[in-house]
């Protein structure tokens, strides 16, 4: 029976790469309501970009169940189109924009493609988007002359277009100086306000889920920790969180 307020549930998840002796991932479990946040921090080769590849549907698990706002996915359809077709959109770390279209192009592309709308109904939500993500000024302009701020915006506007039940972000702010991140933060911020998106930020980042007001977990020994507050993990006497927090906990 499908769950109203559920937007993603993951059980005893396993992936390993084919060839390898060990899994990457193993029993991990996830649970995310609607309209939820959640940010996925940890050390580096942990496997959260495998973990955002594997909901996105670009990996299969070799074992474990996932269920999509309260439907099961069968392994037999755990492809990008099906997992797309239930409104998740993953936003690559590099924005993997087209370099032959133009900001708008990119933003309107997989709206054509998919038949969201009418011609008119696409170029109004293309403009809602440019407009969300504070772009419209560079609309005309191609990918390679973009800053890596503006194109990480451009990235979150397209996938935005596309109204997204569930918005996978792979390190949002990575490579950004402190300028554009603070101007991504709240924009991303308003986003999920106004349109109560689902949302999981894999992230280097502790800070944003302070500021986005989320819960934080940690990926470790290839499965997800307890989620807590940022204000609770700071306070908290969990071995990662003493490992995690130790430069935030000398600069707070
Ligand atoms: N094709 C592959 N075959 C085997 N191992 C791989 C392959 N691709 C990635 N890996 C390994 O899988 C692990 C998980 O990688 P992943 O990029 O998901 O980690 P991550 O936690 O996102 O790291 P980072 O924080 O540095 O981005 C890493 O140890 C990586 O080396």
């Amino acid at each position: 029976m499908e769950n109203q307020g559920e937007a993603l549930r993951i059980e005893n998840l396993r992936f390993r790469y084919p060839g390898d002796n060990d899994d990457v991932l193993r029993d991990l479990n996830l649970k995310l309501g609607r309209g939820e946040t959640l940010c996925i921090a940890g050390a580096s080769g942990q496997g959260k970009s495998l973990l955002l590849r594997i909901i996105a549907g670009l990996d299969v698990p070799n074992a474990g169940a996932l269920y999509y706002f309260g439907e099961h996915l069968p392994k037999s359809q755990h492809t990008a189109l099906e997992v797309a077709k239930r409104g998740v959109e993953l936003i690559f770390q590099n924005g993997a924009l087209i370099s032959n279209l133009t900001v708008r192009n990119n933003i309107a592309m997989p709206l054509y493609y998919h038949h969201r709308g009418t011609d008119e109904e696409i170029e109004s939500r293309v403009n809602m988007a440019l407009d969300l993500m504070r772009v419209r000024s560079v609309q005309d302009k191609f990918p390679h002359l973009l800053s890596s701020g503006v194109a990480k915006r451009v990235a979150i506007a397209r996938a935005w277009a596309m109204d997204p039940r569930l918005l996978l972000m792979d390190e949002p702010t990575a490579g950004l100086d402190n300028y554009n991140r603070n101007m991504l933060i709240p924009l991303i911020d308003n986003m999920q306000a106004l349109f109560k998106t689902s949302l999981i930020l894999v992230t280097h980042d502790l800070l944003i889920s302070k500021e986005l007001g989320a819960d934080l977990c940690f990926l470790e020994n290839k499965k997800l920790s307890e989620r807590y507050k940022f204000e609770q993990w700071i306070r908290s006497d969990i071995p990662i969180a003493h490992e995690m927090f130790r430069n935030l906990r000398d600069f707070l």
